[in-house]
């Protein structure tokens, strides 16, 4: 797979969690400049709600209660900042502030999906900001055509992703959660636990991707002395490469059967949509364990669900 136009021509990387630095990165559509008028702006942030647990940590800036933290610098500004949960359908809020909204801020986590509709209702857009990673739920083409900046804020979340995926990784290997539901049962049956729980060592482990994400968690995996091999479009520094100990494999078919665990970490795009589909599966070792932290969409939930139950995939 190759996908050299990954990079939208739109699609900017910000290397900084603060939206004041956001706004002066850069702009180069036919929409008015962002940064240029001075003007006050309407921005509309969408969160989830964060209920109790918002009170229980005051840097719980994620949420629509934290409001990224951002909101008395940008009243202080002379900015509108509106913050909401409900982002769905005509009547929703965010809907409701599309018209005159210049800046949309959102998370994966709760995407307000900005559709090439909402981008022709849009008419003062400028920025389509995401807080974290990856502006799937941005319609891109769209958002390019209509001269708009997508920025999102690369590297935020990247060392959470990457140890979250070792942890998954180790929870399948080991088979702990049928021993985590026994102990909460008050059962004991080792044998349930012990016939299908390994050792990482000595396994082969590949990532499909191996961009910030894909290449912090080889390098944490590199003590666990397993065989790692990586799949990308590009390839890593041949220096970090060696330090690591990962293999590049060219062809993505090729890597799969070798991989004992395969972990997802591309973006969502045209190309991997449905990447892991019922045939790629197949293509998967008997037994092979797969960690999905890059989006749902890359694979197809039936197929995951189907070789799980045939026991083609051991977990997922
Ligand atoms: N679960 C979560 O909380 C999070 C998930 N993510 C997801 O992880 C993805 C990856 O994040 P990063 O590593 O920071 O991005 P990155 O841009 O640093 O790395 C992505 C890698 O994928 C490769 N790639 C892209 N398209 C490809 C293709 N068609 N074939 C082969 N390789 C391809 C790129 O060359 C690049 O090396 C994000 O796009 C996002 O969807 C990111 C952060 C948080």
């Amino acid at each position: 797979m190759s996908d050299p136009t990954l990079a939208q021509p739109h699609l900017v990387e910000v290397h900084t969690t603060t939206l004041e630095t956001v706004v002066t990165t850069h702009n180069h559509n036919h929409r008015p400049s962002i940064n240029a008028s001075g003007e006050k702006k309407k921005i509309v942030g969408v969160f989830y709600k964060g209920n109790e647990y918002a009170k229980l940590n005051p840097n719980f800036v994620g949420c629509v209660e934290g409001a990224l933290g951002i909101r008395e610098w940008l009243e202080s500004q002379g900015h509108q900042y509106i913050v909401t949960d409900d982002k769905e359908g005509p009547d929703s809020e965010l809907e409701k502030h599309i018209p005159d909204a210049h800046v949309i801020i959102s998370t994966p986590f709760h995407p307000a999906y900005v559709t090439a509709e909402r981008i022709k209702k849009a008419q003062k857009l400028e920025l389509l900001l995401t807080a974290g990673i990856g502006s799937d739920h941005v319609d891109l083409k769209a958002a390019a055509a209509a001269g708009l900046t997508v920025a999102e804020v690369t590297g935020s979340n990247v060392v959470s992703v990457a140890e979250d995926e070792l942890m998954r990784i180790l929870i399948l290997m080991r088979n702990f959660l049928p021993g985590y539901h026994q102990a909460v049962k008050g059962e004991w049956n080792v044998a349930g636990i012990a016939h299908r729980a390994y050792d990482l060592e000595g396994k082969t482990v590949g990532t499909v991707g191996a961009g910030r994400i894909g290449k912090l968690l080889l390098q944490r995996l590199k003590p666990f002395n397993c065989n790692l091999l990586y799949f990308d479009r590009l390839r890593i520094d041949p220096e970090l490469e060696k330090e690591i100990g990962a293999k590049f494999e060219e062809d993505l078919d090729a890597m799969l059967p070798k991989c004992d665990v395969i972990v997802i970490n591309t973006p969502l795009t045209e190309q991997t949509r449905g990447l892991f589909d019922k045939n790629r599966i197949a293509k998967c070792k008997k037994g092979v364990l797969i960690v999905n932290n890059a989006r749902g969409a890359i694979a197809d939930t039936q197929a995951i669900a189907d070789a799980c139950s045939s026991g083609h995939v051991a977990g997922n």
